[in-house]
């Protein structure tokens, strides 16, 4: 893994959550994306090598969705960047991780992601995502 490249977290309303975490940070939300297949709006916050993703769900099948109303607003992920994610999901599929996805799919921020399940990651949901040449 080469670092983190962003923290999720599950937020109930954007409009509200950017300009709280534009004080929190002191630093402007830099991009906002929707990604329909995740049926989720993300906002992007740099904070030096890695970034804080805020995600609203955009329909009622979102994962976002789900989370939000078993578990409330909160850290949602960890995403880690890989140089090769292909390689990277064949090593952690024989290291014997549960990955949510055969192939890499369509990420926010120019990426291709992977999820791992997190019943095998001590309750911590695990994207892997790697940079769109
Ligand atoms: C890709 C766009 C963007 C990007 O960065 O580019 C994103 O990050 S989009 C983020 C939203 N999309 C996803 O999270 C996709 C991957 N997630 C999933 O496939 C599901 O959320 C899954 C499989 C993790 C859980 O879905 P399920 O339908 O099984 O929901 P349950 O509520 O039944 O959960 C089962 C079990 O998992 C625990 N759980 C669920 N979500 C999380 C989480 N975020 N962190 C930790 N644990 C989680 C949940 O509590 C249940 O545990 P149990 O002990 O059985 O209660
Ligand atoms: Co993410």
């Amino acid at each position: 893994m080469l670092k983190v490249e962003h923290i999720g977290i599950a937020v109930k309303s954007l409009s509200v959550s950017i300009p709280l975490f534009e004080k929190l940070l002191d630093t402007p939300c830099y991009k906002q994306e929707a990604v329909e297949s995740e049926q989720v709006q993300t906002a992007f916050f740099q904070q030096g090598e890695t970034k804080i993703e805020l995600l609203e769900a955009t329909g009622p099948d979102s994962a976002i969705a789900k989370f939000l109303e078993k578990k409330g607003e909160g850290m949602h992920h960890i995403a880690f960047e890989v140089a090769d994610i292909y390689a990277e999901m064949k090593r952690l599929q024989q290291e014997g991780f549960v990955l949510l996805q055969e192939t890499p799919k369509k990420g926010a921020d120019n990426k291709q992601v992977c999820f791992l399940h997190p019943k095998n990651t001590n309750g911590v949901l695990i994207e892997i995502c790697q940079e769109v040449k």
